[in-house]
């Protein structure tokens, strides 16, 4: 519980105002101010009471603005050092506040709210106060997030301030009401800042686009209320999980107050009777605030003139709550409604917020009143904190209110849960499918399988057989009577167990053999399989097709399928000759065969070769799948996205409807009401929603929040899967840097090797040297 704060500010006189001999009546003391020689009786008989009329108001703060010699003088940073750093500290709880300023058009509201170019006034204070806060304080969450509006009202009509219409007429926004979240404004544009010069600029755009205008005691006059609103999010740690604590900061220029002068344009007139009717609903919401907290608080009014409400000088709504004189324990019905300031102002006057009032003197003592009326409103502010898997839903006050938020709740989690589990077990399957896919296309006349891992293909010997066997060889395929398959890193070898009768391409296979592209086995006698290495044949076809390029056949015959075991273990080595022969004519010229142990080097190289080529495929087309899978995800959260859209559109519209259906209930009611009994009315709570309309916009706003829930979840997974293919992405090209580091040590030595068998330097003749270089070109041309 907290008491509105008030303070009050007194400006110095104008110079017309000086001119015209006029004189500050109000004297501060202290928390304490007085005003003296007030016309008890103005009866022009004379016969009126002389006597001096002395009343005294407390408040919070009191600010003596008038002079800058005076001692007591209360300059922009002495108000922003009290009001300011309260915001701040508030704000940086997690509270929502709103200090706003009231006073009479010209008596120094816009002063203290945005100030002057030379003398800055709370707004930019407190902004610069947000942004300091994080450099400052590094201890502090380093993580804060700040988002801006700034809205006005003019005629009872909001307008964006940092939005213009690109048409002539200024168009405007509607007033929404969000069950949790209080009134809102739809539609109105949000600004996410990073530094302090980015507000500034944000609130000159919105102060420019302000409507003023000149009125007879102030030349320019702000016409309408402007909010400027900054939402204040920290990123926090609680018991080790992340947390979020919001808050709201509502910075409040109202228009000021004038009385109706007839000779005013009907516009005019227009607008000062908006001003003043959307200031009397302010005035009725804060007195009857005032009124129920005290009837609710044992606290007694330190001030008579807010307890006198005959004397308030505010259009008292105490005859709707008092009955016999004595106020009623009923709660007295407040009309947030009756205007658009007080509705959007609804959770900052005697809601969940802090709020402060700085009232602006100057002649009238209005304006005293209306702030020592508000001065006893008490608030319940509460911490924003949003918890890691869910909203914080507290401080309501009906019991049903509170159940059915727990329900939400405990949906919420279960359904976060379950989202979590099917999510998981999702992706695990899809890991393992992904894994052992099998590609089946239909084309032309048949059918083409296709995977992209190494596996076995069984060549069935029954002719009867129609089936198609794929034995994927992932990581260690052990058979544990016969032979062991490894396949690490793309290279798959055959290892028979003693005794087993295992060939390779029809050759018996004793010890470890690589297995190729192509391979048939047999195990036993019987059992045979077709080796098929797609990575490998991915790189053979691209050889091939270089081959037919630079004027070759095309043929595999270079492919060694019924080479010895090891040349089989060396893998493709015959290859690099072959290759050579095709890329590197050249140098073949004057470049002979080399001995045995370049040989084993070329066929290393070349085998390293292939594996880099392989992991390059790999990568490649690891990445077109994820971005088709990302794109797919992508598309699915589009379309949810959208139907959550066109969903809550659906349901505004009917809660509209509803909404509207029920205040023709309403008003029908309270014509039947009225015409039974007057007075009727009065028994009923004004605040209470009817049932059917109040269950309406519950389970709306439960649906809303499991959807938003859903959406969130799904936006989470498409983020967690981009993660994981960037990772495996940079696993596997690290693992091409690696294979790419061995191949041109590989390289190395075999150069080196090259030199030891040639003669000395002073015996090669030029061309040999040519010819090297030739060698380099090649292999330079391969990579
Ligand atoms: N504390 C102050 N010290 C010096 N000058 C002030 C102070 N307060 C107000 N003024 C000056 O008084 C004039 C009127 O002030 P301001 O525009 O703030 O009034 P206002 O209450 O916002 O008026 P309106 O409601 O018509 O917009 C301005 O010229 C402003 O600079």
């Amino acid at each position: 519980m907290a008491n509105v704060r008030v303070a009050l500010r007194v400006r110095p006189l104008s110079k017309r105002e000086a001119k015209d001999g006029g004189r500050i009546i109000v004297e501060v003391d202290g928390r304490v101010a007085t005003i003296r020689n007030l016309k008890v009786d103005d009866r022009p008989d004379g016969f009126g009471d002389s006597r001096e009329k002395v009343v005294t108001f407390g408040f919070d703060y009191c600010y003596w603005s008038v002079n800058p010699e005076d001692p007591r003088y209360a300059s922009q940073d002495v108000v922003f050092q009290d009001l300011g750093t309260e915001v701040l500290s508030g704000a940086a709880k997690g509270y929502n506040i709103c200090l706003f300023a009231y006073g009479q058009t010209g008596s120094g509201k816009t002063y203290t709210m945005l100030g002057t170019p030379a003398s800055m006034g709370l707004t930019p204070r407190i902004c610069e106060g947000l942004f300091s806060r994080e450099e400052d304080h590094p201890s502090l969450p380093s993580s804060c997030r700040i988002k801006v509006s700034f809205l006005e009202i003019y005629n009872e009509r909001v307008r964006d301030l940092l939005k213009q219409s690109d048409q002539k007429k200024p168009y405007t926004l509607r007033v929404r009401e969000h069950p949790e979240m209080g009134p809102y404004v739809q539609g109105l544009s949000q600004h996410v800042v990073t530094n302090y010069k980015q507000v500034i600029q944000l609130l000159e755009e919105g102060i420019a686009n302000r409507i003023t205008a000149a009125t007879h005691v102030h030349e320019a006059s702000s016409r309408s209320h402007a909010i400027f609103t900054i939402h204040y999010t920290q990123a926090i740690l609680e018991n080790n999980l992340p947390s979020e604590i919001a808050s709201k900061i509502n910075l409040v220029d109202l228009a000021g107050s004038e009385r109706a002068d007839p000779s005013y344009c009907k516009d005019r007139i227009t607008e000062g009777a908006n001003i003043n009717k959307s200031l009397v609903t302010l005035g009725i919401v804060i007195s009857t605030l005032a009124q129920n907290s005290q009837v609710f608080s044992s606290c007694q009014s330190l001030n008579s003139a807010a307890s006198d409400g005959g004397d308030s000088g505010i259009p008292s709504s105490s005859s709707r709550t008092s009955s016999g004189g004595r106020p009623s324990r009923k709660q007295s019905y407040i009309p947030y409604r009756d205007s658009v300031l007080t509705w959007l102002l609804k959770d900052s006057l005697g809601g969940n917020s802090k709020t402060i009032m700085v009232a602006s003197y100057s002649e009238t003592m209005s304006t005293l009143r209306y702030a020592s009326n508000a001065k006893n409103i008490i608030n319940k502010p509460r911490v924003n904190e949003v918890r890691p898997s869910s909203r914080n839903f507290s401080s309501p006050n009906d019991e049903k209110d509170e159940n059915l938020k727990e329900l939400v709740l405990q949906n919420e989690l279960k359904i976060d849960q379950l989202t979590k589990d099917w999510t998981q077990k999702w992706s695990d399957w899809k890991a393992l499918m992904e894994y052992y896919s099998v590609d089946i296309n239909r084309r032309r006349a048949g059918l083409v399988i296709d995977s992209s891992l190494p596996h076995l293909m069984a060549l069935e010997d029954d002719v009867l057989s129609t089936s198609v066997v794929l034995y994927h060889l992932k990581g260690q395929w052990i058979e544990r009577d016969h032979c062991t398959i490894t396949s690490a890193c793309g290279v798959v070898v055959l290892r028979p167990t003693p005794g087993a009768r295992c060939t390779v391409n029809g050759r018996e296979v004793t010890a470890s053999c690589r297995l190729t592209q192509g391979a048939v086995i047999t195990l036993g006698k019987a059992r045979k399989f077709r080796f098929n290495h797609p990575a490998e044949a991915a790189v053979l076809r691209r050889r091939r097709q270089v081959g037919e390029a630079v004027g070759g056949n095309g043929s595999l015959e270079w492919l060694d399928l019924d080479g010895d075991v090891t040349a089989s273990r060396m893998g493709l080595y015959p290859l690099l000759w072959k290759e050579r022969g095709v890329l590197g004519e050249q140098g073949e010229e004057d470049h002979p065969q080399p001995g045995n142990g370049a040989t084993s080097h070329g066929a290393q190289i070349q085998q390293q070769q292939c594996y880099a080529e392989d992991l390059r495929q790999h990568i490649l087309a690891g990445s077109i799948r994820a971005e088709q899978e990302l794109e797919l995800d992508q598309a699915v959260l589009n379309q949810q996205i959208k139907d959550n859209q066109q969903w809550l559109l659906r349901e505004e519209t009917w809660l509209a409807s509803l909404q509207q259906q029920q205040q023709q209930d309403c008003v029908a009611e309270k014509e039947l009401e009225a015409s039974v009994a007057p007075d009727a009315w009065l028994q009923t709570d004004g605040e209470a929603q009817p049932p059917p309309l109040f269950q309406s916009q519950k389970r709306a706003a439960q649906l809303q929040l499991l959807r938003r829930h859903a959406l969130r979840t799904a936006e989470r997974n498409v983020w967690r899967k981009t993660a994981t293919f960037q990772l495996e992405r940079t696993i596997e090209k690290q693992r091409l840097l690696e294979a790419q580091r061995s191949l041109d040590q590989l390289k190395a030595l075999c150069w080196l090797q090259d030199d030891s068998t040639q003669q000395p330097p002073d015996q090669v003749p030029g061309p040999r040297r040519r010819s090297r270089a030739a060698g380099c070109s090649s292999l330079s041309l391969q990579r």
